[in-house]
């Protein structure tokens, strides 16, 4: 097996130490990406030992990950709500504002996160900031008329952004929809930039992840990991 390097090692370290907060019985949210990844492992390894858990997946790539696991899985439909979600992100701002969506799977994971009492965030170090923004805002498009979105979203400050492409082609998403990676530069406002774009016909879910932190765990370079507090 290859050796990890540091930024997997830290992601390593923050996810096994985020699943440490996992309660045995209870209904929980499972985030997407490579931390969450670490995660779900050290979960899996609970379920072998005889935890009891209901996990909601925030999209198929985790699925497939879960299921690989054996760790039981429901629909968001099948719950009330989640104790807890458990999810990485791609920037973290003081107030625990997120952007998140460099999986593309921000909107299953907002509806997730939005039905937890909980959601703990894992991070690295390199994904703390003063101000959101330097990531490119993930914006979930419906294909049609993508290029009207694109028009509003210039329109709102945003100097340049593209359809996420992979192999050539428009990435889409589990739910059949493009991504406009949004290149706003540092967001004065969030909370307003957010309700600007919900406002845009076309718009399914941007990756502004606003009130919905209550936690946030970080993975440091020197195998630390920290809880911070708001
Ligand atoms: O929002 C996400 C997926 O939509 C991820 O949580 C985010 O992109 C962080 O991923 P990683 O842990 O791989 O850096």
């Amino acid at each position: 097996m290859t050796a990890l390097s540091d930024k997997d090692q830290m992601k390593k370290k923050v996810g096994e130490y985020a699943a440490t907060f996992i309660q045995n019985g209870t209904a929980i949210g499972i985030g997407t990406g490579s931390t969450a990844y670490w995660m779900i492992m050290a979960l899996g390894a609970k379920v072998r030992e005889g935890f009891q858990i209901t996990a909601v997946p925030t999209s198929r790539a985790t699925v497939e990950l879960a299921q690989a696991q054996g760790i039981p899985l429901a629909t968001l439909n099948d719950v009330d709500r989640l104790a807890l979600t458990i999810d990485g992100a791609d920037e973290v701002d003081p107030a625990f504002q997120l952007i998140k969506g460099g999986g593309g799977a921000h909107l299953q994971e907002k509806m997730v996160a939005a039905a937890s009492d909980r959601m703990i965030v894992i991070a690295d170090e390199q994904k703390l900031v003063n101000r959101l923004g330097k990531f490119p805002l993930p914006i979930e498009v419906i294909p049609f008329g993508w290029k009207q979105v694109q028009r509003r979203v210039a329109a709102l400050g945003c100097p340049s952004s593209e359809i996420r492409q992979r192999d050539g082609k428009p990435w889409i998403t589990d739910h059949g929809n493009y991504i406009l990676d949004a290149h706003f530069g540092a967001i004065a406002d969030a909370p307003a930039l957010g309700h600007a774009l919900h406002e845009i016909p076309g718009v399914v879910e941007h990756g502004l992840f606003i009130g919905l932190a209550t936690e946030v765990l970080v993975g440091y370079a020197d195998g630390t990991v920290k809880e911070l507090r708001k």
